[in-house]
């Protein structure tokens, strides 16, 4: 899946983390993962230049999921549900997958995709602002997972930490940001100003966060994954 993000800057400079016949290469072992509906998904972001996360990232957000017996997650940015159908296989019968969306076209594509699933059940799909929706919503999860607009990633984080429970994970999308996490100031647009800065000061608290162990993935465009110590 490339990356639907790429801003129309004219900048060349971004860094693409996987070389692109790795990434079909990766693509191709990942063919087993193939179903009529996940295809219908990833056919709709490309018609709709969507950034999803794409097949790569969707596998590694279920095998992270399943590896912790995730079964409470929330979801801060769900487009229309393509992340949630990862989420959703592994947290099983009787699992919940909270979906918080600003743009409320998403929800009826979701409903759709995911009910061809029989995954749907699985889903609490919310319309608004996702952080508003976090502070609202009661109780900890074992994973939250952050895939909002940029600039809100380091406020993300800090609401996020302390309702992980131990032994649950933080996870983000996009978090190399096409490589923009390397360039020098100035040197190129952002896609919205002060985004590179806000994913720069987001990597930094967790990874400099005694209570998490942190891990970025580089596979797309760079996915952290910060564990939450046990007590
Ligand atoms: C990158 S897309 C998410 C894609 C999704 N995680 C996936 O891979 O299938 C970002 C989505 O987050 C929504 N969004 C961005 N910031 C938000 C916020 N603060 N609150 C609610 N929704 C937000 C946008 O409407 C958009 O649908």
């Amino acid at each position: 899946m490339h990356d639907l993000l790429t801003p129309t800057t004219g900048n060349q400079n971004f860094i693409d983390p996987v070389h692109p016949e790795i990434e079909t290469y990766l693509l191709s072992l990942a063919e087993q993962t193939d179903h009529p509906v996940l295809l219908q998904m990833e056919s709709y972001a490309r018609q709709n230049g969507f950034p999803i996360v794409g097949r790569l990232v969707g596998i590694f957000l279920e095998a992270q999921a399943r590896m912790i017996n995730a079964r409470r997650v929330f979801e801060f940015g769900s487009g229309y549900g393509y992340s949630a159908y990862w989420f959703a296989r592994a947290v099983g019968e009787g699992g919940q997958v909270i979906c918080a969306d600003g743009n409320p076209q998403n929800q009826e594509p979701a409903r759709q995709y995911l009910t061809n699933v029989n995954l749907w059940e699985r889903i609490d799909f919310q319309i608004g602002f996702a952080q508003d929706i976090f502070m609202q919503t009661k109780g900890d999860f074992d994973i939250c997972y952050n895939d909002a607009d940029k600039g809100g990633y380091p406020d993300i984080w800090l609401m996020s930490k302390s309702r992980i429970r131990p032994g649950g994970l933080y996870i983000a999308d996009n978090v190399l940001w096409h490589g923009r996490v390397v360039l020098a100031p100035g040197s190129f647009v952002d896609v919205k100003p002060g985004w590179t800065e806000a994913i720069r000061e987001h990597n930094h608290l967790i990874f400099n966060d005694p209570e998490f162990d942190a891990f970025i993935n580089p596979t797309r465009d760079g996915v952290i994954v910060a564990r939450r110590k046990m007590a």
